[in-house]
């Protein structure tokens, strides 16, 4: 798999919020958006899997020389966790195995098993709504473990989070990583997981257009 940006600039309301953003990431390969509060990195998260339309440039994503959509290239972890909160933990994880598939070339885990995965094996009967905002955060992630996406996006993957938890979150992206997946995040707190490339986000928030450009 072969993720590329090419270009990439963004609008929220009046603002630019970033331009001319290109990078292209491989097999094993990750990249850490940083910046401050409203920079655009969660702009950039969605822009790049599709969620939201750049206002100019493009992405690209390739197995071999074959072209993929966004949809079927990645997982999309946002701030919010895509969990019925009336459903169990089971359920949940079970709609979206079903939901997203595989794609070729990889495998998703049993639900089960992804619990047991983020730590939390003994309460997937739980309605996902019963458990701390720790434990959702942990059971979104298990999202990830249960249908195959070569492309990780994960906004603020760890907030929320016990240094517990931060660490196996941190062991599962560099098993995605060591399987030739890839890993795009924005993050405030370091991953801990070393060779990652960084792109530091400044943001034109407020600034009015002609300024930007
Ligand atoms: N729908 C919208 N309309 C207008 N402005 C928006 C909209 N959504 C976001 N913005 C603005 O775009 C800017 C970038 O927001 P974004 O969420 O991408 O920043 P961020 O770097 O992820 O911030 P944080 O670190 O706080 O998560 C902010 O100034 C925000 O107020």
């Amino acid at each position: 798999m072969r993720l590329t940006a090419e270009g990439l600039a963004a609008r929220r309301g009046e603002d630019l919020l970033f331009s001319n953003i290109s990078f292209g990431l491989g097999r094993g390969q990750g990249l850490i958006l940083t910046g401050r509060n409203g920079s655009g990195k969660s702009t950039l998260l969605r822009v790049v899997a599709g969620l939201l339309r750049a206002e100019r440039g493009k992405v690209t994503w390739h197995s071999g020389e074959d072209a993929v959509r966004a949809s079927e290239a990645c997982h999309y972890l946002g701030h919010r966790n895509a969990m019925k909160a009336e459903l169990s933990v089971h359920e949940n994880l079970a709609f979206w195995k079903d939901f997203c598939g595989d794609l070729p070339g990889g495998e998703g885990v049993p639900v089960a098993q992804a619990a047991e995965q983020v730590g939390l094996g003994g309460i997937a009967h739980l309605p996902f709504g019963y458990l701390s905002a720790g434990q959702q955060r942990r059971m979104a992630f298990a999202k990830l473990l249960v249908s195959y996406r070569p492309v990780w996006i994960l906004d603020e993957p760890t907030a929320a989070l016990d240094t517990r938890a931060e660490a196996t979150f941190a062991d599962l992206i560099r098993q995605h990583l060591g399987r030739g997946g890839i890993l795009l995040a924005a993050t405030h707190q370091p991953l801990g997981i070393e060779g990652m490339q960084e792109l530091r986000m400044t943001g034109f928030a407020g600034v009015a257009e002609e300024f930007a450009a």
